[in-house]
């Protein structure tokens, strides 16, 4: 079995005492990913908002390489290495491309040991950005600036990067491009992902497979397995998008037209 480096046990939390997460329970380790199948409302954003301390959990634990971050606040959870991309791409819109990374540094530069600044790896992971060093973020496309708030979230040197959404609003060519960043930073970076999304599709590429969120709980996802019928139920029980299977690209049906 791997290390871990992210642990989430019996996590529960929500807001004004209602259950969003319930009893959720998940490893990740260097390199590892998973992915958050879920429609709109099913507690992804709490999740990971959840995680890097924005949500206070009302139960459970939540480690880094054993260390138990719970009750720290989001940034100590940052300067711990669990940096957190935002749905919606919340980059300063108003600041360039080289002042919006500028303002990620603080987190990792904070970090004992992590004296490299990670800037021109960063450039040399997305050209695109390297390109545009003076333009201001608020004159970029959405996926330009979905790559900027990923980039800038890379600058705080994170051994764990929560990503919320990051296909939402961009063309498939770009989610493409997107998730090829993604994947490309969990497979040569080491770094631990958590992606959330509502289809199970833009996820599998970057992570390599999912769970789904169904009623506050994550539950696996057996692909190959026989029960389709139970499959079916639970994404549709969890409102997500019913995945195309890798085999034949068309969607996963229970051998009803639909
Ligand atoms: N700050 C808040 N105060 C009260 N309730 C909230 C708050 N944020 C989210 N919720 C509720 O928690 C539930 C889960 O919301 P959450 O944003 O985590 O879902 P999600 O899966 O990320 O959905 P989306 O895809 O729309 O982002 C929803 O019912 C939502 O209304």
């Amino acid at each position: 079995m791997s290390e871990s480096l992210l642990t989430v046990e019996s996590l529960v939390a929500g807001y004004h005492g209602s259950r969003v997460i319930d009893d959720v329970s998940f490893s990740v380790g260097p390199g590892e990913g998973l992915g958050v199948v879920g429609a709109n409302g099913a507690g992804k954003s709490t999740l990971l908002r959840t995680i890097s301390g924005l949500v206070a959990p009302a139960s459970g634990r939540i480690l880094l390489e054993g260390r138990d971050i719970t009750r720290l606040s989001p940034d100590r959870i940052a300067r711990a290495g669990v940096l957190h991309v935002p749905e919606g791409r919340r980059v300063f819109s108003g600041l360039t491309v080289h002042e919006n990374l500028r303002t990620g540094t603080i987190a990792g530069a904070a970090r004992a040991g992590s004296s490299a600044d990670p800037y021109d790896a960063v450039l040399d992971l997305f050209p695109r950005l390297r390109e545009r060093l003076n333009q201001q973020a608020q004159t970029m496309s959405g996926g330009e600036q979905q790559m900027l708030a990923i980039a800038r979230a890379l600058m705080g040197r994170p051994s764990v990067l929560l990503v919320d959404e990051p296909a939402m609003g961009l063309a498939p060519v770009v989610v493409k491009r997107v998730a090829e960043h993604l994947r490309t930073i969990r497979e040569h970076w080491g770094v631990a992902l958590v992606v959330a999304e509502q289809s199970a599709n833009n996820v599998d590429g970057i992570v390599g497979g999912h769970q789904l969120l169904v009623d506050g709980r994550l539950r696996e996802v057996d692909s190959g397995g026989s029960d389709r019928a139970n499959l079916l139920a639970a994404y549709r029980a969890a409102g997500a998008d019913v995945p195309t299977t890798a085999r034949s690209g068309r969607a996963l049906t229970d051998g009803k037209n639909e």
